[in-house]
């Protein structure tokens, strides 16, 4: 994880870039503002870098930067040196409903000017707005989009870089899910979280367990059982139940 020193700012950065109307600032109310889906559909376009700052608690503690779609690398204004400098996980967004040619070459112009600066950030790519698709098509698109990104870095040399790549929608629990998992990359303690999980559910006749950030719906460590997705949406559910009845009384 890297800290930019510059600033006295210790909290790693999830960068959000993609192209225009890919979702980005849909992403960021919904799992972070609780802006419902349908509201995201009313968003003005982002002009200029949003910065937002993520601590609720001590491990789930990070910046998140919303770009705005086009950005000039070549604009002596943006100092993308410094950011990438700073960041723990670049997160791309490709709108899965577009034609995503130009998509994947911005990513790989992206990815390969940020690996440059600081190998060390964790590339992932969101293929978003799957909720249009069926789940042979997600499947398709998932494999070609892969492909393409991994045979464009392979021509350039680059095939140590990996990317994690993410089927995700604003309109079910699959972008929280995936939201889940670039944070956990970010936390330390997440083996010795993990390792208490497995102690608790060892002990105790709980067939799951998830540590949440209740406020983003975010799990920062689960035991090392496999995650079903219908459990992590059970507690999702259980847990807006519980802030709801809170409050009314609490
Ligand atoms: N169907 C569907 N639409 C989505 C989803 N996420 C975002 N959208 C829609 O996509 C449109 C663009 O979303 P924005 O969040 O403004 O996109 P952006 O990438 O921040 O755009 P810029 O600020 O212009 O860079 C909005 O109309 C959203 O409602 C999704 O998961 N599914």
């Amino acid at each position: 994880m890297t800290f930019d020193s510059l600033n006295g700012d210790v909290k790693p950065r999830i960068l959000l870039m993609g192209l225009r109307r890919s979702g980005k600032s849909s992403i960021q109310k919904v799992v972070f503002h609780k802006m419902s889906p349908n509201e995201t559909l009313f968003l003005e376009s982002t002009n200029k870098i949003c910065r937002e700052d993520v601590s609720s608690s001590s491990f789930v503690s990070f910046q998140i930067w919303d770009f705005p779609g086009q950005i000039d690398f070549f604009d002596p204004t943006f100092d993308y040196e410094m950011i990438f400098r700073g960041t723990g996980a670049l997160i791309f967004v490709i709108d899965s409903q577009d034609d995503y040619v130009e998509a994947l070459s911005r990513l790989h112009l992206t990815v390969t000017r940020a690996y440059k600066v600081n190998p060390d950030i964790h590339f992932e790519v969101f293929i978003h707005k799957v909720d249009g698709l069926s789940d042979d098509h997600k499947i398709e698109k998932q494999r070609d989009i892969h492909k393409r990104a991994n045979d464009d870095l392979a021509d350039t040399g680059l095939e140590r870089i990996h990317l994690s790549f993410y089927l995700t929608s604003i309109y079910d629990h699959s972008i929280f899910e995936a939201f889940s998992k670039v944070v956990q990359k970010l936390i330390p303690q997440l083996p010795t979280l993990e390792n208490l999980l497995n102690i608790f559910i060892s002990n105790s006749s709980i067939e799951k367990a998830f540590l949440f950030d209740v406020v983003s719906k975010i799990y920062i460590a689960t035991d090392s059982s496999p995650v079903d997705m219908q459990t992590y949406e059970l507690c999702c559910d259980m847990i807006d139940v519980v802030i709801d009845i809170s409050c009314i009384y609490g």
